[in-house]
This record gives C-alpha cells, sequence and structure tokens, in this order.
C-alpha cells in the first residue's frame, strides 16, 4: 500500500559520508533534496569504520611514538586503559546514535526519509519505513545511489555458524578476546591487528598471499609486518583457511589450514575485502544485475541507463574505497546534476574539469594508520610501469633525515616518488614511517597539481621537520 508520495528534484540512497555530501552539493545547487537511510545517517564510516578504528588507534600509536621518545619513554611503559580506550572510541560514535547527523540534515534542509529504498521504476525510489509503512518517492532530475559497501566473505564451511567478527564487530566490540586470528593482509586487517594487539589480543594474522598490503609498494607491507612482528603479532604468509568451526562448548574457534594444520582462536576476523550494497536496491528493474558494483562515468553517472537520470557515488561504484574520495566524488556529481538541471549545454568533462573526477584515476590519496603509518598516493612503481609509463623511482631512508631522527629515535621509514620522465612531475608518492600521515597532503598537491619537479625544487621544507624528506628526494634526482 502505498501512503505518501513525493516529488524531489533529488533523491539519494543511503546516508553515509557520501549520501550525505552529494544531497548537500545538489541542495546546494538550489535542488530539492531527499536522503532514504535505512541504518544511522552518517554510515559504515561513521559507526563501523573510519571514525572507530581510529579513535581506537590513536592511544596505540601515540603510546608507540611517546616510547620512541628519550625522557619519556619510562612514563608509558604500561598498559593502555583499554576500557577509556573503549568509552573515547564510544564518544567519536555517539554511541551508535544518529542525533548530531540528523539535526546537520535538518538543519540545511535536506528530508530526510527513514527505512530502506528501493528503486521501483525509472526515477522512483520505493522507501519501506521501519514501520513497515511504505512511500514513493520520484525524482525530477536525478536519483544517487550511495548505499556503500559491506564486508565480503568467503565461502567457507561453517563459517557463519562460527559468527566471526567482520570490520563492524572490529571496531564496535568492548571485550579483548585471548586470542584472535585475523584473515586478511589488507588495510583492515593490519589497522585492526596493531589496535588488538596492543589491547592484548594475542594476534595472528593468516595471509593468503605473500605479504601485507599488497596494493601498495612492496616496502609498506614490509616495514609493517616488521613492526607487527617485533610488537608480538605472528603472521603467517601464503597460508589459505579452508574450514571455520567454533565450538558449542567453550566458543573457542578452530580454523583449518590448507594442508590440514590447525590454528585456534577465541574470536577470528575475516578482513577479506568489501562488496557493494545494491544486492536489494530495485536495480533489476531498470536491467542491472543486483548485487554488481555500479560501472559509472567521471561524472558519476551510471553507464547505459535511458536518460541518464542514476547516479552512483563512493564504495558503490568501486573507484576508490575511501570516504574522503567519495565525498570528492560527491562533490563532482552534484556539481554536474546541478549543471544538467540548469540545461547547461557543456559540461567540463575535460581532464580535472569540474565535471570529472580525475583524481580517481591520477591521486587517490590513503593513510594506513598502522604503527609505522603508511601515507600513499597515485601509482605505484609496479602500476607505473604496467602503464607503460617512462618514469624514474628515487627512494630514501626517512631515517637520515634530522627531523625524523629528532621525531623519533631510531626513526625507521622509506620513501619513493616516481617521477613521469615524459611529463615532468610525480606520479606516485609513498611514505612509511612514524608520523607520515600528515605529510602526505603535500605529497597529494604535488601529484593533482602535476607540479614540475624543477618547480617543486623551490619549495623549501622547514628545518628540522620530516618534510626534509622532500629536499633528500629531489636532491637525490637531481644528482
Ligand atoms: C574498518 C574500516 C576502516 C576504514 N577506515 C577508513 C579511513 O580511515 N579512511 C577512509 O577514507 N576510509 C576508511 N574506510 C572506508 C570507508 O568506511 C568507506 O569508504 C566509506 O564509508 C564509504 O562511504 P559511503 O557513503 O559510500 O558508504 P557507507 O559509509 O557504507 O554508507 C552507506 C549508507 O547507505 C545505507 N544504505 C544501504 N542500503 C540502503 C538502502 N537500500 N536504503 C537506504 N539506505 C541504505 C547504509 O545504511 C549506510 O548508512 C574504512 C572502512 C572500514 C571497513
Ligand atoms: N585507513 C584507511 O584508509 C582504511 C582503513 C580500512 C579500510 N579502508 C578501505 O576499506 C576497504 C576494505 O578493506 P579490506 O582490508 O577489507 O580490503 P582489502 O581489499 O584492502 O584487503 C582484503 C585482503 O583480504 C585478502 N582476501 C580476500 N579474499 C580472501 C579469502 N577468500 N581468503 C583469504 N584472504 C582473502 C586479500 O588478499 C587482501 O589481503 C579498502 O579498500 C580500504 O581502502 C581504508
Amino acid at each position: 500500500m502505498n501512503d505518501a508520495m513525493d516529488e524531489y528534484d533529488v533523491v539519494v540512497l543511503g546516508a553515509g559520508p557520501v549520501g550525505e555530501n552529494l544531497a548537500d552539493r545538489a541542495r546546494a545547487a538550489g535542488l530539492s533534496t531527499a536522503i532514504v537511510e535505512s541504518e544511522l545517517v552518517g554510515g559504515e564510516c561513521s559507526y563501523w569504520a573510519c571514525i572507530p578504528s581510529k579513535a581506537l588507534l590513536r592511544p596505540v600509536i601515540a603510546r608507540a611514538e611517546a616510547r620512541r621518545a628519550s625522557g619519556l619513554r619510562q612514563a608509558v611503559g604500561g598498559p593502555l586503559d583499554n576500557a577509556a580506550v573503549f568509552t573515547h572510541r564510544d564518544s567519536f560514535v555517539s554511541d551508535w546514535k544518529d542525533d548530531g547527523q540528523v539535526g546537520w540534515l535538518d538543519s540545511v534542509g535536506i528530508d530526510l526519509i527513514r527505512g530502506k529504498g528501493r528503486l521501483t521504476a525509472p526515477r522512483q525510489v520505493t522507501v519501506t519505513g521501519p514501520d513497515g509503512q511504505q512511500r514513493v518517492l520520484t525524482a525530477r532530475h536525478a536519483v544517487g545511489i550511495c548505499t556503500g559497501s559491506r564486508a565480503a566473505l568467503p565461502d567457507l564451511p561453517g563459517l557463519a555458524e562460527a559468527r566471526p567478527w567482520t570490520s563492524r564487530e572490529a571496531t564496535s566490540s568492548a571485550t579483548v578476546p585471548r586470542r584472535l586470528a585475523v584473515v586478511g593482509g589488507g588495510v583492515v586487517a593490519v589497522e585492526m591487528a596493531t589496535a588488538w594487539n596492543a589491547f592484548g589480543s594475542e594476534v595472528t594474522m593468516l595471509i593468503r598471499g605473500s605479504g601485507l598490503l599488497e596494493r601498495m609498494e612492496p616496502f609498506a607491507g614490509e616495514l609493517v609486518a616488521e613492526a607487527l612482528t617485533e610488537t608480538g603479532v605472528k603472521i603467517r604468509t601464503d597460508t589459505s583457511v579452508t574450514d571455520v568451526r567454533r565450538d558449542g562448548t567453550d566458543g573457542t574457534v578452530t580454523l583449518t589450514l590448507e594442508g590440514g594444520e590447525t590454528v585456534e582462536a577465541d574470536e577470528v576476523l575475516f578482513a577479506t575485502g568489501r562488496a557493494p550494497r545494491t544486492e536489494d536496491v530495485g536495480l533489476e528493474t531498470i536491467g542491472l544485475r543486483p548485487g554488481s558494483w555500479l560501472d559509472v562515468d567521471d561524472t558519476l553517472r551510471v553507464r547505459d541507463v535511458p536518460g541518464g537520470w542514476l547516479y552512483a557515488v563512493g564504495d558503490v561504484n568501486r573507484r576508490a574505497l575511501l570516504t574522503h574520495q567519495g565525498k570528492y566524488q560527491a562533490r563532482i556529481a552534484g556539481a554536474a546534476i546541478g549543471a544538467r538541471a540548469q540545461g547547461v549545454p557543456l559540461l567540463e568533462t575535460d581532464r580535472w574539469g569540474a565535471h570529472a573526477a580525475t583524481a580517481d584515476t591520477a591521486a587517490v590519496p590513503q593513510v594506513v594508520f598502522t604503527d609505522p603509518e603508511v601515507a600513499a598516493v597515485g601509482l605505484t612503481a609496479a602500476q607505473a610501469e604496467a602503464q607503460g609509463r617512462s618514469v624514474r623511482v628515487v627512494d630514501y631512508d626517512i631515517g637520515q633525515v634530522s627531523g625524523a631522527a629528532l621525531y623519533a629515535d631510531g626513526y625507521r621509514g622509506r620513501a619513493r616518488m616516481i617521477v613521469d620522465l615524459d611529463r615532468g612531475h610525480l606520479i606516485g608518492v609513498t611514505f612509511v614511517g612514524p608520523g607520515v600521515g600528515e605529510l602526505l597532503h603535500s605529497a597529494t598537491v604535488a601529484v593533482a597539481g602535476e607540479v614540475p619537479v624543477e618547480r617543486l625544487w623551490h619549495a623549501t621544507p622547514s628545518f628540522p621537520t620530516i618534510s626534509e624528506i622532500w629536499l633528500r628526494l629531489l636532491e637525490a634526482y637531481r644528482g
């Protein structure tokens, strides 16, 4: 039964960070906008991903850094106050309540419709509310699908019955398992292994491949693995889990590995990647396959949808599964929707144009909040080579920089910059080491700005900061 019918210029499905930004940009373009949310306004990022994970990790990293400062080390030798860390985390997720974010939507004039939204016809979204009532929303100009992603679990015997942790439990638990097994070697796996090891769990990582952080420069995974091992994490590479069982009596989880060996744990975290939340959003009503990632052009418009009214922004399009990059896409998509609604005849879709998400392919920054931190933007050397670019790779030991040596006793870290020799600017930079996360934006500006190397020579880093690594890299490049 349809209880209500409403017409808006733009309807956004999913109020994660990306949906919120898309709605905001559409509203800023003068378009009436509704946003539909089935769980909490703020999405995965605010409650079960970026925010709680970083609230958990901050004390862990701060303690590790304090232990590298002479004169301070002795004062921070003890264990973390786990209860206080969890309380701190809970305050950052507002105890899993979204009143604050709902207040923001109200204040900017975006209508929130709570419930599960599905496409039921072109430009039409039907929302089933918590009370079962349905409401049909029609979009005059655009529908934006911003439904994000969820943890992808492999199809393993016994896994569902074993009730594994996913990123949701790993970021929201207030109980420290004595033994934690972590399956996967990506970003969620290394960050959560870092956190739970510091809270006192005996952590064993089970990695299918040969190392950690396989999409980044190899030295990133190597330095993080070295540090995790030193703090007591067991890392097993080239191993696959074939079966998972949880004992009904004592709750012990037994993981069987290829070859028959077993590993026991009190909890197991599967950090094995993400799947798009598109299985039940009505894609079949417009000829698309439910459960698929949505393929978009550079204006974030879903390809092959007649009328061009459907956009997919954020994790759901798989271009870059990062909050800041999804929000960037939302700014581009919002501008494109606004321009098209105004009948602008020609959009600026050239490289770096106002309506093209160019950075998605040229300059995606990412910080991995481990100890050491990993901060990277643009291409790795292997990716540049695969693209057939003519490049020069310059490496430098960050520990040789005065600012780094002052920052931490025995500073260990490494930097790499990749210069495109035909274009004369940087196309990739990776830093690994304590405190490098805040250095990354300088590299992002250099890569996205396509700043000529000759001009970078005039950008003087302050002495004595870790940023002096820029000078060392440029000196090494110029010989
Ligand atoms: C553990 C972890 C840590 C992370 N840390 C970082 C980090 O430090 N930095 C970073 O940049 N990225 C991080 N990420 C990635 C980041 O969380 C995602 O890139 C980001 O949340 C994507 O935002 P989104 O709005 O596209 O999707 P989401 O945040 O997933 O939001 C989608 C929203 O849509 C809603 N929804 C889904 N289906 C429907 C429907 N049918 N009807 C109505 N509503 C619906 C959902 O309830 C949800 O609120 C992390 C991810 C994980 C798992
Ligand atoms: N600080 C950050 O920016 C941050 C933090 C966490 C997550 N994220 C984002 O969230 C996304 C998801 O992270 P993630 O770590 O879940 O995914 P990921 O793709 O980074 O890593 C998945 C890992 O699981 C392994 N794997 C996949 N299938 C497997 C299987 N069947 N058996 C064993 N291993 C398997 C992969 O080899 C890989 O090591 C990432 O794309 C990342 O960008 C970002």
